[in-house]
């Protein structure tokens, strides 16, 4: 059985999109994900993007971690596939209804609103999420949100000097966080402008994440440490603009970019 699929990427954080919302696919798992996912022997991508048919909105939006995981959110992935979707529309995600409007060369996304409390994140006990009581080496007293995904950001003097190669796998699996946790390093480079760079759970280090880009902007909006409420984010993949609005909502606005069209033998992966 051949199927197609469409590789997109947002600032370089890659995507194999498939698209079940006419046509239903085979049920899909974390064997047959993270094959697909595998950069040698599948198709290659950080994220697998699953569309279907919603009863809630116009239409659902599975998110699968080149790990095989199934998870709740994926910022760059939302632009994506506004682009593929080529107009307005309301998206069901295991994280939350989310808002697309594709804009230019990419999208608006609305993205919800962040969640503060350390069992909405969740972590395994009970302490303060703005400035959490902990330590990994030189990476300390992080802010942890739930941006519909979990996130624990650092910030830092110095993002790049800090071996995020190592300590990213050691906090992402930590028993502090149950559900795992995505890493972000972030260095304030401006009233309005944040350098960062991210470990994702379950894909690791990725060119961009705009959950991650999100996150960061409201921490460092609670911390005090930027001015206003609008914040670009520049991952190493490239710049998002960030707005936390006075309703409380979180807007991400970037790029995102089809690479090719193809289609693959299905396999089965188990
Ligand atoms: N790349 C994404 C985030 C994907 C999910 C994340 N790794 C998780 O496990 O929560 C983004 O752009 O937000």
């Amino acid at each position: 059985m051949r199927i197609p699929f469409t590789k997109m990427h947002g600032l370089g954080n890659d995507f194999v999109v498939l698209d079940a919302r006419i046509d239903a696919l085979p049920p899909i798992g974390p064997a047959t994900a993270a094959g697909i996912s595998d950069r040698r022997t599948g198709i290659g991508c950080d994220q697998l993007i699953l569309l279907q048919p919603s009863d809630v909105a116009d239409f659902r939006m599975r998110i699968f971690n080149a790990d095989g995981g199934e998870v709740e959110a994926c910022g760059n992935a939302s632009r994506a596939v506004a682009l593929l979707h080529g107009s307005k529309a309301s998206v069901e995600t295991a994280g939350g209804t989310i808002a697309m409007e594709p804009m230019g060369n990419g999208a608006r996304i609305d993205m919800g609103t962040p969640r503060f409390g350390w069992d909405e994140i969740p972590l395994a006990y009970a302490m303060d999420t703005l400035a959490m009581p902990v330590a990994w080496e030189n990476l300390e007293n992080p802010c942890a949100i739930n941006v519909g995904n979990p996130h624990a950001i650092f910030f830092v003097e110095d993002g790049p000097s800090v071996p995020l190669e190592r300590l990213g796998p050691e906090i992402e699996c930590d028993a502090l966080f149950p559900e795992r946790i995505n890493v972000n390093v972030a260095q304030v480079t401006g009233p309005a402008s944040i350098d960062l760079r991210v470990w994702e759970r379950g894909s690791g280090l990725t060119r961009a994440c705009g959950t991650g880009a999100c996150a960061t902007a409201v921490a460092a909006i609670r911390r005090g440490v930027v001015s206003g409420r609008r914040i670009a984010v520049t991952l190493p993949g490239g710049t998002l603009d960030i707005e936390w609005t006075e309703a409380g909502r979180i807007m991400m606005t970037g790029p995102a970019t089809t690479s090719f069209i193809g289609s693959f033998e299905w396999t089965d992966y188990a």
